[in-house]
Parts: structure tokens; sequence; C-alpha cells
């Protein structure tokens, strides 16, 4: 959905509950208000089945305040010694009204529990939705703990208060107004009487409101950077054994574990406070109700059915703002959750926004390559820039092998020409447009193969369907062929479930039929080829892979730079050398050159 004046994702928010973007490069939260509005449009997308469930709950709610004043009728009835068959007909009444409510009421809760759920499967979407629109950098500076534990931990904390708050507060206000409007029928001065707890209540409520949200807000950033802790030390297992850091990473993890149960801890204290104020109002209230039910009763002859009836309304109102008010805390919950998921929400429509903004058309003339002036760096804090003036220009159709020594900045070059990052300086461009949104036919214009193929659980055709969802079974065959990867080895076919250990052949085999479905006009090839030296099946497959597109290949080995029409070769961000291969290696001394001995040497 679009997040249009839902306001910017990192404003503070309200009532000083701001976790505002960057705190510790964690993703923007968004202001309450912001929250509560996206929360609201959710809900009036089904607003007539919400309507529905509105005027089914009012209606048990007020059957139900049916039963007091005919409770109050059989006190006056049997004072009265009136006949049996009257107080007969009064409790037939009362199990009428009480199975009335009853009906009333469930029917209301199941369609505002279906409500609810609708609405909180459209803010999974959307916060899903927004999390892959969200660049690459932004979630990996973030941290992947940290989107996860959104889209699980706050969606699940949303869900769970809202599922269950929601409906019981729902009743609870429906309760509480009816029930004031039923004592003010009965008698105007019991209902001023009962207000006496109100301004107790107000203000337990607005203490508990000002000490928790913050509280809430804290807590659920401690949650998450707990995770993030714990999720370092399992992804870097092997590291962390390695090198014997593991008691390091238990005392991150244990002092991070101990900020989040401090926060817990106080707010419980909060909660107890708080329900104290509650009881505290509530005998406040109860013992004003059968004070001025005495006098009412005795010096205005007030009946003491009616008096009866009064205390039960006020009896009947425990509940409902025991609920209402307890259910702050579930809230205040919910409410950090949500600030967090809309966060989400609006910095995945602000960078929808931001990458489209002033491109004009996406779609490029031809798969020609221009890199201008080009700088990037990973982070202000790092020392050096991963890249710097790199200028390139790349002939559509041609094949690019970018060589150099590790951290030489390939694998940057290779991410901005398929626009996974923007350069900070310069410019990278496809066809005329900007990398980052440069399209062909609808579809990215550049798509880029690294040693890491993400697969998918499911069959094989699901796994290179992904890249041509309208392809039928044959081309998806014909591509798998293409790249050589053996589909006759996998029982069933393509329908066949990828075995839980594909080799990583097969892995690079996939990824390229991929491409070759999709087929964009330029392919980036980085590390795709670190082990196609040894494997002649995967060197043939990326060379059939590059044919005909214009490709940037990462070069690992001679093979490689021998089927390319231009070198590049990088050194500590910048270019120090290009041109066709035969034409450096006839420069004894240039970099080229130096790099091909070297790797003739090693492959001897
Ligand atoms: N995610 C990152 N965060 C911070 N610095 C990074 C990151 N990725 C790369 N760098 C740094 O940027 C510079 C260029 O790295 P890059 O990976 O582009 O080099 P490379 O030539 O591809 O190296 P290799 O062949 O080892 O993959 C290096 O100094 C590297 O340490």
């Amino acid at each position: 959905m679009g997040a249009k004046n839902l306001g910017r994702a990192d404003e503070p928010a309200g009532g000083g509950s701001a976790v505002g973007a960057g705190v510790s490069g964690l993703l923007p939260t968004s202001s309450a208000a912001a929250a509560a509005k996206l929360g609201l449009r959710l809900l009036w997308r089904q607003r007539w089945l919400l309507l529905a469930t509105v005027t089914l709950l009012l209606l048990g709610t007020a059957a139900m305040l049916l039963v007091p004043p005919l409770l109050g009728a059989v006190v006056d009835a049997v004072i009265a010694g009136e006949p049996f068959t009257r107080v007969l007909w009064l409790g037939v009444a009362i199990a009428g009204a009480g199975v009335t409510a009853a009906a009333l009421e469930g029917i209301g809760g199941v369609l505002l529990v279906r409500c609810l759920q609708h609405a909180l499967a459209a803010l999974r979407e959307d916060v899903f939705d927004a999390a892959l629109n969200l660049p690459l950098r932004r979630v990996e500076a973030a941290g992947d703990a940290d989107v996860i534990s959104r889209v699980t931990n706050d969606v699940e904390a949303v869900t769970e208060a809202i599922a269950g708050v929601i409906p019981l507060c729902a009743r609870a206000v429906f309760t509480i107004v009816l029930t004031l409007v039923g004592m003010a029928a009965l008698d105007p001065w019991l209902a001023l009487a009962a207000l006496v707890a109100v301004p107790i209540q107000i203000a337990s409520t607005r203490a508990f409101m000002r000490r928790s949200r913050p509280l809430y807000a804290r807590l659920r950033r401690e949650e998450a950077e707990r995770g993030r802790a714990f999720v370092e030390a399992v992804a870097g297992a092997e590291t962390v054994r390695a090198y014997g850091t593991a008691e390091e990473h238990l005392t991150a993890i244990a002092r991070a574990s101990d900020t989040a149960v401090r926060t817990h801890r106080e707010t419980g204290k909060a909660r107890n406070i708080f329900i104290g104020g509650l009881n505290g109002a509530e005998f406040v209230g109860l013992a004003a109700v059968l004070a001025v039910g005495f006098v009412r009763a005795t010096a205005a002859g007030l009946s003491v059915g009616a008096v009866t009836a009064g205390a039960l309304y006020f009896h009947r109102l425990f509940n409902p703002i025991g609920d209402l008010l307890g259910s702050m805390d579930d809230l205040q919950r919910a409410l950090a959750g949500l600030q967090r998921l809309t966060g989400v929400v609006i910095a995945g429509a602000e960078a929808r926004a931001d990458t489209f903004a002033g491109a004009g058309s996406s779609e490029i003339a031809d798969g020609a390559v221009e890199v201008l002036g080009v700088s990037f760096r990973y982070g202000a804090q790092t020392r050096r820039a991963a890249l710097q003036g790199v200028d390139l220009s790349i002939p559509a159709g041609a094949t690019v092998a970018l060589i150099g020594t590790s951290g030489s900045g390939k694998s940057t070059l290779a991410r901005l020409i398929a626009g996974f990052d923007e350069p900070a300086a310069g410019g990278v461009r496809i066809g005329g447009v900007p990398a980052h949104v440069a399209r062909s036919g609808g579809r990215p214009a550049a798509l880029l193969v690294a040693q890491e193929t993400h697969l998918f659980a499911g069959t094989v055709g699901d796994n290179v369907r992904i890249a041509a969802p309208g392809a039928s079974d044959r081309e998806l065959a014909a591509a798998l062929a293409e790249v050589g990867f053996d589909l006759a080895a996998v029982p069933g076919g393509l329908d066949g479930t990828l075995p839980p250990a594909v080799s990583h052949r097969e892995a690079q085999q996939l990824a390229l039929a991929r491409v070759l479905l999709a087929d964009p006009p330029v392919v980036v090839l980085d590390e795709a080829g670190s082990q196609a030296g040894s494997d002649a099946a995967l060197a043939t497959a990326m060379r059939r892979v590059s044919a005909g597109r214009t490709a940037v290949v990462i070069a690992h080995h001679l093979d490689q730079v021998r089927g390319a029409d231009r070198v590049v070769v990088l050194e500590q961000g910048c270019v120090i050398e290009q041109g066709e291969p035969g034409e450096l290696l006839e420069r004894p001394d240039g970099a080229f050159a130096r790099l091909w001995r070297m790797a003739q040497w090693a492959e001897e």
C-alpha cells in the first residue's frame, strides 16, 4: 500500500517515544500518529464488515444492560409483596436478555476477529512488500536480525495484542458508555456519584502511559539488539569457533539479554502501580454510589430496587473498565510494534519513490554500460573508498573481464553495475538510464550471478521459473540444458524437489539458467566463475549466458580473460589499466601482463 500522508519514517514519535532512524543502524520507527493512521487505513478497507460488527456488539451490550433494572424490579416486587408470577416473568425476561446478549455478542465477536485477521494479513503483506523494496545497503546496515524481527516478532506482537485486545476493548467501551446512560436514566445522581472514580482512573492511566510508552519502545529495540547479537554469533559460528571468541559473543548476548530483562522488570513495576490505582478508583466509586443511593432512597424516595440496579450497574463497570485500562499495557506493546512496522512500510514507500523520482523513463535504449567518475564508500566510517574516480565504457554486447587483487573493488563495481547500490559520486548508466532503475521490457536491465545462489525450497522448475513466470516447461528444460544442468539426474525432472545438498556447480547452473530465461541485456558474473577454471562445464555455461548480451565478468582464470573483448584492471578502487587483452599483454611492465604471468604460473 502507499504510505503517502503517513509522515516520514524517522520523524519523532508522539509522546517522546521516537526511536529515530539510525539507532545502531536499525531501520526507522514511525511516529505513534503515523502508526495509528496506518492501522485505521487497514481497518477502513473493510468498513462494511466493521459496521455490521459494531452494530451487533452494541445491540448485544444494550440487551445485557436490561438485566440490572430487571433485577431491581425483582427486588421492588419482593419488597412490595407482588404475586410470584410477576417475579417469574421478570426472571424469564432476565434470562431472555442474557441469551440475546450472548448470541449478539458472540456473532459480533466472531465478525470482529475476522475483520482484524484481514487487517493483520494486509499489514503483514505491506510490511513484507516494503521490506523487499528497501535498498539492499539499508537492509545490510540494519542487519538481517532487525528486518527479521520486524516481520516476525513485531507482526506477532501486534497480531497477538490486537486479536485479543481490540475485541475486549470494543466490548468494554460499549458497556461503559451504555451503562452510564442506563445509570443516568435510573437516577442522574447515581451516575454523577459513579464519576467520582474517573479522575483517579484518568490520573493512573496517564501516569502509566507516560511511563510505559518509552519503556515498551525501548524494550522492542533491546529485544531486536539481543536478536542481532544472537544471530551474529550463530551465523558466524565457524569464525567464532576458529578464533575462540565464543566468550566475547556470550558476554555480548548476556549483556543484551540483561538489558532487555531489566526493562521487562521496569514495565512490570509500572503495570503493578497502574493496577493498584485502578482498584483504588473502583473502591472510591462504589462507596460514592452506595452513599448517594442511601441519601436518595431516604430523602428523595428512590426505590431500593433502583438503588440496587444502580449499584449493580456500577459493579458491571468494574470489569470493562479494568479490561480497557488493563489493555493499555497490550495496546502500548502493540503500538510500539506497529510503529516499527509502519517505519518499514514508510521507508519502503520512500525508497520506491526515491528510486523512481526524476528517473524519467527507466526503459534502456540498449545494453551499453557507462561508468563515469564513480566513487563509492561502505558506510561513513570506512577509512578508504572502495572505488574512486572509476571510468569505464562497455559497448552493448561486449564482454569485459574485471581483474585485480583481493579488495581492489571488483565486487563493488559489479554491484553498482547490477544496480544494487548507487554511487556516492559519478554515475553508472545502462543504455542511458541510471543502473539502479534501468529496466528492459519492464524488468531489471542487469542481473547479477554471485557465488551464493539463493535456492528456494521447492522443485527445480519452481526455482528457475521465478525468472520467467510465463515460461513453458519446454523453455525451462531448454534453458537448463543450455547451461549443462543434468535434469535427467533429478527424480521427477522439473517437478522433482531440489536435493537439500545442491552442489556449487548445480546451484550456479540454476542461477545461470534463470539469467537465460529472464534474458536481460546485461549480465554481471561475480564469482560465478571462481571454479570455472577447474570446471569446464561451468565455464561453457558462462560463455553461453554471456553470448549476445553485455557481460561483466569478474575473472578468476585465464580462460575468462581470453574470451573477453576488454580487460579492466582495478587496484585499490581505481582503474589502473584497461584495453584489449592482446594489446595489454604486449606491455611487459603493465599490471595486466604481470597478473597474467602470475596466473599462468599458478595454473601450471
Ligand atoms: N560490506 C562491506 N562493508 C565494508 N567494507 C566493504 C564491504 N564490502 C567490501 N568492502 C571493502 O571494500 C573494498 C573493495 O572490496 P571488494 O569486495 O569490492 O573487492 P574485490 O576486488 O571484489 O575483492 P575480492 O576479490 O576479495 O572479492 C575492500 O577494501 C573491502 O574491504
